[in-house]
């Protein structure tokens, strides 16, 4: 996990040797002698070493605690001499994010309880032995086996009519068990997943009205730390082998739990590696909608439930014979089928973005600071991108429409042949899909943005600018619609703010409406969302009818989703009192097209109605965070003054790779797999050209285009489009937002 640093380099990590519990200075004796500045994390490899690490918040603290340290011995340190020195982090960095509790009790979330050694390791492997052999349907990164009913994870709901294969006898006995504890539901199925070292588990809440009661999780070969979060708090907890995790009530319903993929964990200071972990989940099914106390978690109240990444993708499972220990490696990717790592080159040579980013190169907020590693686990993903949210713009064509998934297959072709062939052309007029009374009806005047060619020379290989933004923006957001959905669920303060100083039976239109979150934010107004991403405007339309909702919660929720963009936009002039196109517009590339979104907007707006729009700014909040993440476009299409240093890719890691990522030949052979390729899911090569797998961290990597905004820059365009006025105008969070009214009277 460290070594020691190459040429001297001062680092924010300390190596101190003659010292740990191998010497009687464990953690608390260590706290007592380093100084409190940096918040000092000490790391203890294991519980016998004679030498510590200890992690501080910056290099400079670093530096300050050696020089105090290396003045030791003191009565603190029992009178030994340390041995100090920098310490260099290899691999990605070991601060848990949460300290992990031992107790459940402990956690502070309600519900939660944990019984060590709930078996004993003869019934472990006996169980083991018992739950491994037969067929596992492989995930993107683990295995699983289902028994009593099957959970499908598209869904993740189960189909109560269908009962299949029933437990093993020895599990069987071990429900009895669980069966008898007080307040147990009558548990009738089971989930076995087989996690290799290393790999997690997505956070999420097991779908309320598939499941009812209290969820037990019981730990086999290895142990693991479960993390919790609800409303910004975490909370995290080890699970030794062999325990039993129950999760009953708020722990169940509204607390959403997962497993930070990592190699091992840090539990009271001390580095607890990981091993392979199969784990035996215990549920009863339900199939009925939940009534519980959470209607903000709860898929049959209409809560802004975060869809799971696996949600929508088509066609991705396959199974294998195997018995436990014996998992196949899903992460790994015959490059020989997939133009990926080509992809790169062109991307590389072609458009000429700068791979990586370097403290010279001008990214958001321009910090000079490179030094932020990616992330690569969907908790810190997630996180990291949450105040951040981009929609989508560019092409467009209609989606089925009102309160159900219509998934037209018209529509997906022509979305897909519009964005892919017709560069240039933005001027073709969408047809419209509707919904009879559904004010996304009726005539719509097109407004074209810009569309030219591209100067000989530009350096990139994109024939206008709605072609640059089909590919590095609608394809992108297709290809990682589900797990860009599954990471942006938080409903922004100043948004639900606007929404909320609407008046009931406002008509709202939502332009790039992603997955649409802010559907729900209201039940009294109505919300036409639309987006130029099929895989969004799906993930969207599926909140609209979620399996076993209640009928009052579906006649609630008043919105609709169109597929569409943002220059042809279909509803009549004047149809939406207010319009909210958050996180669009920094999609656009360039002004002409801008004015063209904003102009659309205030189109279907009437007389003074408002608009709330938002874009990323360059000046970020803490850009020590988002710089790594961001790749300077050294050339784009037909530059424009305001574009200077501000066009940039950001990297997006997909940290599962999507199912595309195959075994290898042998793998797939011996088996007896089904490998899904590339298209086997709605992923052309043209949405590829984006992408690069990262063979070092076995991911996939997609870019995203955005022009990143000044101060005053979006104010200044709003200012230039015809019967508009800005009324307000303020950053938040990394974003500048602008209230845009349409004058009263037209001009
Ligand atoms: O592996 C575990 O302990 C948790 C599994 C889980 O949460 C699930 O399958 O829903
Ligand atoms: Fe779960």
């Amino acid at each position: 996990m460290f070594s020691r640093p190459r040429n001297g380099e001062t680092t924010r990590h300390l190596f101190v040797g003659n010292c740990g519990p191998a010497v009687g200075l464990g953690e608390q004796n260590c706290l007592s002698f380093l100084p409190e500045a940096g918040h000092p994390q000490v790391i203890i490899p294991n519980a016998q070493a004679s030498h510590i690490f200890v992690t501080f918040d910056d290099v400079a603290t670093a530096e300050k605690a050696l020089k105090v340290l290396k003045q030791l011995p003191s009565v603190a340190t029992f009178g030994r001499s340390l041995v100090v020195h920098y310490a260099a982090l290899k691999g990605p960095d070991p601060k848990p994010a949460y300290g992990a509790y031992i107790r459940a009790e402990d956690c502070g979330v309600p519900g939660l309880s944990l019984i060590e050694d709930f078996v004993d390791p003869t019934e472990e492997e006996e169980i083991l032995r018992e739950v491994g052999a037969g067929d596992w349907e492989l995930l993107a990164r683990r295995r699983v086996r289902h028994f009593g009913y099957k959970f499908e994870y598209e869904a993740r709901n189960v189909d109560v009519s269908k009962p299949i294969e029933p437990m093993p006898a020895l599990v069987q006995s071990l429900m009895q068990r669980m069966r008898a504890m007080p307040g147990m539901p009558a548990l009738d199925q089971l989930t076995v997943n087989d996690y290799p070292l290393g790999v997690g588990l997505s956070p999420h809440i097991d779908t309320h009205s598939a499941f009812q009661g209290a969820i037990c999780s019981l730990s086999l070969a290895g142990p693991t730390v479960i993390e919790f979060r609800r409303d910004g708090v975490h909370r995290a907890l080890r699970l030794p082998a062999r325990s039993l995790l129950i999760m009953a009530d708020e722990a169940r319903l509204a607390w959403q739990h997962y497993i930070p993929h990592r190699k091992s964990d840090i539990v009271n200071s001390i580095i607890i590696p990981r091993g392979h972990r199969i784990s035996l989940t215990f549920r009863q099914v339900w199939g009925q909608p939940c009534r519980c106390r959470f209607p903000e978690c709860c898929d049959s109240q209409q809560g802004q439930l975060p869809p799971t990444r696996r949600a929508l993708l088509q066609g991705v499972t396959f199974t294998s014979q195997g018995s436990v220990g014996d998992v196949p490696a899903p992460t790994s990717i015959d490059h020989s089928s997939k133009p990926a790592s080509d992809c790169q080159g062109t991307f590389q040579q072609q458009c000429a973005f700068v791979q990586g980013s370097s403290p010279t190169q001008r990214g958001p907020g321009s910090a000079s600071s490179s030094s932020i590693a990616q992330s690569s686990d969907a908790e810190s993903l997630a996180s990291q991108q949450q105040p951040l949210q981009p929609r989508d713009d560019s092409s467009a064509a209609p989606v089925g429409t009102h309160a159900s998934v219509r998934q037209s297959s018209d529509a997906e072709s022509l979305a897909s042949q519009q964005h892919l062939s017709q560069p240039g052309d933005d001027s073709s007029a969408a047809p419209v899909s509707t919904s009879g009374s559904s004010p996304l009806h009726g005539a719509h005047q097109c407004e074209p943005g810009s569309p030219r060619s591209l100067p000989a020379g530009a350096g990139c290989s994109h024939r206008s600018h709605q072609e640059l933004e089909g590919t590095f923006v609608t394809s992108m957001y297709d290809a990682i619609a589900p797990h860009f959905s599954a990471t942006r669920f938080a409903v922004w303060p100043r948004v639900k703010s606007f929404i909320e100083s609407l008046p009931a039976g406002t008509i709202v239109a939502d332009v790039g409406c992603g997955n649409g979150k802010y559907f729900g934010v209201r039940h009294d107004i109505m919300v036409l969302g639309s987006d130029c991403s099929i895989g969004l405007a799906k993930v969207a339309a599926r909140r609209l009818d979620p399996p076993h909702a209640s009928q009052a919660a579906r006649v609630s929720l008043r919105a609709d989703v169109a597929l569409a963009d943002g220059f042809r936009l279909p509803m009549r002039d004047a149809a939406c009192d207010a319009v909210l196109c958050i996180a669009v517009l920094h999609h656009i590339s360039n002004v002409p097209r801008r004015l063209a979104m904003l102009r659309q907007l205030l189109r279907v707006m009437r007389p003074g109605g408002r608009a709330y729009v938002s874009v990323w700014a360059t000046l970020q909040e803490d850009p020590a965070k988002t710089l790594a993440k961001w790749e300077p476009m050294q050339a784009s299409p037909d530059p424009t003054p305001t574009q200077t240093s501000t066009e940039s890719a950001q990297v997006v890691e997909i940290p599962d790779p999507p199912d595309w990522a195959k075994p290898s030949p042998s793998e797939a052979c011996s088996a007896g797999t089904h490998a899904p390729q590339p298209e086997d899911l709605d992923v052309t090569a043209a949405q590829l050209q984006g992408v690069r797998f990262d063979e070092k961290k076995q991911t996939l990597v997609f870019r995203r285009y955005y022009h990143l905004f000044e101060e005053a820059e979006l104010a200044d365009l709003v200012g230039q489009v015809e019967g508009a006025q800005v009324e307000d105008c303020f950053y938040d969070k990394s974003n500048w937002c602008v209230v845009m009214r349409k004058a009263l009277s037209e001009p």
